[in-house]
């Protein structure tokens, strides 16, 4: 890949520094915790900026009788967070910026790439088509910026073509697309009463619409290509993608973020050269509410907020990066790491939120001496599949609790979206880890693309309308509709097609575990009525929005609950939100004391002083899902009933049209299948009630549907 010609590295280049919990330092993943090639070559710089004290690699090679000077050559770049601020630097004046600025002001077209910086560019033997591929960045982009701003919230859908499953069991495609329109229509086929079928069409427009023979290159240029110059201007952006497991999240996400340190590091050696950027790649995965390291043979991470709110993810590693192979390993590295596990509709479906994240920091005044400050930054988000979806019937207890986990996140997630598209001030990240984690990225000046994932076969076509409910609901939201407008909609009476409401609730505080960690800190910070304000019940309007978009979003995801198809109910009773319980005047535990001051944060560390009490959430999860379990085993055996009386019905109709039918026989047995139906319901009802019972009782927020 280097065109024959190694790229080597000068002592000052070289600034390894080992982690102390690297595990292995000098194992399959490079020596000493750095990057080693193929051919031996450590090729990767890097260079430390977490503060000496913290670095526990120097540590390790102090114990390892290492003079500092060795150290200093073999330190692999890596970096604590939560050592350095993830606070934006202040404005800053770069010549010729601009995120919407022209090309000219980029200074595209200006001549070759200049390597002038010296951490990029060691070797000027590097091959270009490793690291400078051409893409169309530099061509297309400052133009199309000049016409069209980023918009806040970007959607775009992307199909699949069908895959060798579906070929098999001769399902169909049933998703056309027009490109030049950004518009789709999915002919979902129904059955009329009298059983015969029909088609159903379905349209939607998005922001741009992706068939099956669009390759990722273009699915890069039309999703994140276009923000990459923002953050270099104090902009956080975030680009995911939703879809049910299997549809195609992790193929379209995974290109992703490489294509983006491309252009970020051309970016930053052609326009923004010796302007004192730099590039850091960290990488690390949700799994059933903790936080993982993939780039550290996932080891646990915890997160914290500082006195500003700031989010930090302690023992995160950073790795600074200058070239595209690194990145490359790195992110490989990383999804070898990862939890994946097998569904029925995706034999290695993703358990876990994965989280890339590309930051863009600045030295300060050219000060080598402080760390650099954020400037800005890209997280790639690889969603979890929604297993439950797709594969309710043999999935063990373990991968139910996950994919409640994961539609409670991707709820959390969707709240976020809604907040942050609304200008609202209060951001409800608290809804999740995932959320929580993302924080910094739902503030300030944002930007988010979602990519909707879709399969084309018939055997989807519910799931896959559901995905573009959602997606249209995200669209609809940036073209800037607002709560009111949607309350007419989740007030009328339910199309055929509505799902029942009960949909599962996020809890404000999403963790017994964070809300231990915060509850056990000082009592400084936080004012109860700063709480008050912040976690305060939705007004009526916000909740009649919420039954709507829950509703959608828990079929879009198969649902916590499942669906129940309800035709002409109106939504009424809705639950009040769990009590609070509020605790006050706590002292610093000796554990809140230690890990102020070891995780060395760098401001003054603000914690709530109000307690709100929440249950086991994992023993309820269990039971409750057990609970749903049988109601939606019983709800499916009474439909599987109904259809076979409608199936008797519908002979008895064309016995009864016959000449000399015997009326008695007609009536007893119209009678009959009556009164079965009934009891099937009433049977339901009950069961239904008694469910709804315990979620109250289990304080789950529930929106709930009077029979
Ligand atoms: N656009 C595409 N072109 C060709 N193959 C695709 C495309 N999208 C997905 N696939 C294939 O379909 C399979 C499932 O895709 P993928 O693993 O990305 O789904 P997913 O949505 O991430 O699933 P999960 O949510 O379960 O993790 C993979 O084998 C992948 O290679």
């Amino acid at each position: 890949m280097n065109g024959g010609g190694r790229r080597r590295y000068s002592s000052e280049q070289l600034m390894f520094d080992v982690p102390a919990n690297a595990g292995g330092g000098a194992g399959k993943w490079g020596q000493r915790g750095g990057v080693r090639r193929g051919d031996g070559e450590i090729f990767v710089s890097v260079e430390p900026t977490t503060p000496a004290r913290l670095r526990g690699g120097e540590a390790a090679a102090a114990a390892a009788g290492e003079s500092p000077g060795q150290r200093q050559q073999l330190s692999p770049g890596l970096l604590d967070l939560h050592a350095f601020d993830t606070e934006l630097i202040s404005d800053f004046q770069v010549p010729g910026i601009g995120m919407y600025d022209g090309a000219q002001k980029f200074g595209y077209g200006n001549g070759g790439f200049d390597d002038s910086d010296p951490t990029f560019a060691p070797n000027k033997q590097m091959s270009k088509s490793t690291v400078f591929a051409e893409s169309n960045f530099l061509k297309a982009f400052p133009e199309k910026e000049k016409a069209a701003p980023v918009a806040k919230i970007k959607v775009v859908v992307r199909k699949r073509p069908l895959n060798k499953k579906e070929i098999s069991k001769k399902e169909e495609d049933i998703i056309d697309i027009e490109q030049q329109s950004n518009s789709l229509t999915v002919h979902e086929t129904k059955l009329k009463v009298d059983l015969t079928e029909y088609v159903e069409k379905h349209e939607f427009v998005f922001d741009a619409v992706l068939d099956e023979d669009v390759s990722n290159d273009e699915v890069y240029r039309e999703t994140v290509e276009p923000v990459v110059p923002a953050i270099f201007n104090r902009t956080k952006a975030t680009c995911f993608a939703y879809g049910q497991t299997g549809s195609g999240k992790t193929y379209t996400m995974r290109p992703l973020p490489l294509k983006a340190s491309q252009d970020i590091l051309r970016l930053m050696h052609h326009t923004y050269r010796n302007q004192g950027y730099q590039l850091f790649v960290s990488f690390f995965e949700i799994y059933g509410g903790k936080l993982f390291d993939l780039l550290n043979e996932r080891s646990k991470l915890c997160m914290r907020e500082d006195g500003k709110q700031k989010v930090c993810i302690v023992g995160l590693q950073e790795y600074r990066v200058s070239d595209v192979e690194t990145i490359k390993e790195l992110i490989e590295k990383g999804n070898a790491t990862r939890s994946t596990g097998t569904t029925g509709a995706n034999e290695e479906s993703s358990r876990s939120h994965a989280i890339l994240q590309l930051a863009i920091k600045k030295r300060v005044d050219g000060n080598d001496s402080k760390p650099p400050r954020l400037a800005g930054k890209l997280s790639f988000i690889d969603l979890a599949g929604s297993e439950r979806g797709a594969d309710t019937t043999d999935n063990d207890k373990q991968t139910r609790i996950e994919g409640a986990e994961i539609n409670k996140s991707l709820l959390a997630l969707k709240e976020c979206i809604r907040a942050l598209d609304n200008d609202q001030t209060h951001i409800p990240f608290r809804g999740s880890k995932l959320t929580e984690v993302l924080r910094d990225s739902f503030i300030g000046d944002s930007r988010t693309v979602m990519i909707s994932c879709i399969s084309p076969s018939s055997g989807s076509c519910e799931h896959t309308l559901n995905t573009l409910r959602y997606a249209d609901r995200v669209k609809s939201l940036s073209k800037g509709s607002n709560t009111k407008k949607d309350l007419s909609l989740a007030a009328a009476p339910l199309r055929e097609s509505s799902p029942s409401l009960l949909a599962s609730a996020v809890p404000s505080f999403s963790s017994a575990e964070v809300m231990n960690d915060i509850t056990e800190r000082s009592n400084f910070g936080w004012t109860k009525q700063q709480y008050v304000k912040e976690h305060q019940a939705p007004t009526f309007v916000d909740r009649m929005q919420k039954v709507k978009e829950d509703t959608e979003f828990s079929l879009s995801n198969g649902g916590y609950f499942k669906e129940q198809r309800t035709k002409g109910s109106v939504p009424v009773g809705i639950a009040e939100v769990p009590d609070t319980v509020y605790q006050q005047g706590r002292q610093p535990t000796r554990k809140a004391r230690d890990l102020t001051s070891d995780n060395n944060m760098r401001n003054s560390i603000a914690y709530p002083i109000i307690r709100r009490v929440v249950p086991d959430e994992d023993e309820h999860l269990n039971e409750l899902l057990q609970e749903e379990e049988d109601l939606v085993s019983a709800h499916r055996k009474q439909v599987e009933e109904t259809l076979d009386m409608i199936k008797e019905e519908m002979n008895l109709l064309v016995e009864a049209d016959q000449p000399g039918n015997q009326l008695d026989d007609y009536i007893t047995r119209l009678s009959g299948i009556l009164s079965q139906k009934a009891a099937g319901i009433v049977d339901l009802q009950a069961r239904l009630a008694q469910f709804q019972r315990r979620l109250n009782e289990n304080n789950v927020l529930l929106y709930a549907q009077c029979p």
